[in-house]
């Protein structure tokens, strides 16, 4: 492109001699050519200065979205409990497309813009100061009614872009849940939820358009008031005899030279504009906190005992300012290898919250957890999750097929024969099997293709296949029927024998085997023991007991 600049800057020159020459009465046959070549080189310079800068600008873009991704997954579950899902890929699709074409077309023709401004002027001022102090004076005026628009542009874009982020957002969540939608004949209200986001981004788009509308005739009005003046100004010089036909032409065609790179001036200031909108988000994310990499690796669950001391914990206040929520205090237990570790409690008080400490997925305020003589805190989160086989409530599934989701951060190589090896422990094989792909058959969004039940069994099969020292159920086999969950129960039973377990269960039939049953009340430990001992002297436990036995018997 400096190519392509400086060639540019020679051809109002070389028209000049040739408007001289043939008004002279000769044919310039070597300016002519020397035209040619120079307008050809303008051209190929272009063209190739154009596509260097496009491979240049991919790269860019899929750099940062490489270093984006890689940021946004090692970032703590707590981030995430703050975002839209949707709204992060917004981010990451969107926000990163528009500095694509800044970090290279733009910054580029700025640059080059710059340096063509500074050439023509120099060439000018050579050929004529007065004639370059009157263009010059236009050039002014344009750049001191450019300051205070691109400023609004700013503002526009910014809310542009929080605005679409914050669409894609919504969007994504509503059709996620789109059953829920439907089942409650929500559609109307999505309709009009929606349309909201769409006229609001409807108006800020006219906003910008009537702001930007304004800014190109503005530099017109102020580069056509300067052809005038030099036309006026110049012909009269000409008629005067005081300045060659040459010269002027030469200086209308500079002037153009001048006006282009202007005009891109305000592309460049609206289009940076739009730039720093996205970019703060970006950067925003880019310093965000990641999980620490720091610990120790060698963490080795095999055999030892999992204990919680002193823990206190509260989730981040929601908002700003907000209160932080408190969830659980003073919690002191030990879960022995081999043995199962029964979680009990009435809803929301602080089972889950305290499996997702033991996995590592928020930083504890207050006490410890520690495998054998190692603090979670001084293990590196991924090294000490490795030694867990975590089944959650609702069963998560990634797109892709079985095999991907059975193979979900599996370090060694399976055969097939080892997967449905775990899948027949979790009752699943028969299903799999009748799939016309086998394996290899789509689950679907989110395991959509799957009932609740199959997807629960293909997450018990995952953990299986894990083959982790401390096992982590929470609610595994809520979606089973008696009959399946009896046969699946027993696969985990023997999966139990060699692990530490720590399940978490509603129906206490699942768990009334367990070698320690903790009861939960309000996020504090209010007693532990076996079945019998806590049925007998624990009123929490015995009031859940009767409570279940009641709506048992009710739903009899
Ligand atoms: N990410 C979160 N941010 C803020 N508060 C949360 C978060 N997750 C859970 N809570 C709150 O923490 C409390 C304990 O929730 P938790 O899920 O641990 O209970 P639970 O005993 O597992 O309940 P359930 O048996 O219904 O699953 C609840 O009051 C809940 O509202």
């Amino acid at each position: 492109m400096l190519v392509e600049a400086t060639v540019s800057l020679s051809v109002p020159l070389l028209t000049r001699d040739f408007v001289d020459m043939t008004g002279s009465g000769t044919l310039p046959t070597t300016t002519i050519t020397l035209l040619l070549v120079a307008m050809s080189v303008e051209a190929v310079a272009g063209a190739v200065g154009y596509f260097m800068l496009g491979t240049a600008g991919h790269g860019i873009v899929a750099n940062m979205r490489r270093g984006l991704l890689g940021k946004l997954v090692r970032l703590p579950v707590g981030y995430f409990d703050k975002q839209q899902s949707g709204a992060l890929a917004s981010r990451m699709v969107n926000d990163t497309t528009t500095l694509h074409q800044i970090a290279t077309y733009h910054i580029v023709s700025l640059l080059v813009g710059f340096l063509t401004v500074i050439g023509a002027v120099a060439i000018l001022w050579m050929l004529d100061w007065r004639m370059t102090l009157l263009l010059f004076s236009g050039v002014l005026v344009a750049g001191l009614l450019l300051g205070p628009v691109t400023f609004v542009i700013q503002k526009i874009s910014e809310k542009v872009m929080n605005e679409t982020a914050l669409f894609s957002g919504r969007l994504t969540n509503l059709f996620h849940e789109i059953r829920l939608v439907k089942s409650h004949g929500a559609e109307e209200w999505v309709d009009q939820d929606g349309n909201t986001s769409i006229e609001k981004l409807r108006r800020l788009g006219v906003k910008e358009t009537a702001v930007q509308a304004i800014l190109a005739p503005m530099v017109s009005l102020a580069m056509m008031g300067a052809l005038i003046a030099i036309l006026g100004y110049g012909g009269a010089r000409v008629g005067a005899g005081t300045l060659e036909m040459g010269t002027l032409v030469a200086f209308i065609l500079y002037l153009f030279h001048v006006a282009i790179p202007i005009t891109q001036f305000s592309v460049f200031f609206s289009e940076i504009q739009h730039a720093l909108g996205a970019s703060k988000h970006l950067v925003a994310m880019f310093e965000e906190q990641e999980e620490r990499h720091s610990g120790e690796t060698q963490v080795d669950a095999q055999a030892q005992p999992l204990a919680v001391e002193n823990l206190d914990f509260a989730y981040p206040a929601r908002e700003e300012g907000g209160e932080p929520t408190k969830v659980l205090h003073d919690i002191n237990l030990t879960m022995q290898p081999g043995e199962v570790t029964a979680l009990v409690g009435a809803s929301g008080s602080g089972k889950s919250t305290l499996l997702s400490l033991l996995l590592g997925f928020y930083e504890t305020e207050k006490g410890r957890i520690r495998l054998g003589s190692l603090d979670l805190a001084e293990a590196q989160p991924a090294a000490w999750r490795r030694q867990t086989a975590y089944v959650s409530q609702d069963a998560p599934m990634i797109s892709g097929s079985i095999r991907d989701n059975l193979l979900l951060g599996c370090e060694q190589p399976h055969s097939d024969e080892d997967l449905f090896r775990a899948l027949k422990a979790a009752k699943l094989d028969g299903v799999v099997a009748e799939m016309p792909d086998g394996l290899n058959s789509d689950v679907g969004e989110q395991g959509g293709k799957l009932s609740g039940g199959q997807r629960q069994r293909l997450a018990i099969a995952r953990a299986i296949l894990r083959d982790a020292p401390v096992l982590i159920l929470d609610e595994a086999t809520s979606h089973l029927d008696t009959q399946t969950e009896y046969e699946v129960q027993s696969a985990l039973a023997e999966l139990m024998k060699t692990r530490t377990t720590v399940v978490v269960a509603h129906r206490l039939t699942t768990i009334q085997d367990a070698d320690q049953i903790v009861v939960f009340d309000q996020g504090r430990i209010v007693g532990s023991g076996s079945h019998e001992q806590l049925n007998q002297s624990n009123t929490v436990y015995s009031e859940l007991v009767a409570h279940q036995f009641k709506t048992r018997r009710q739903a009899a």
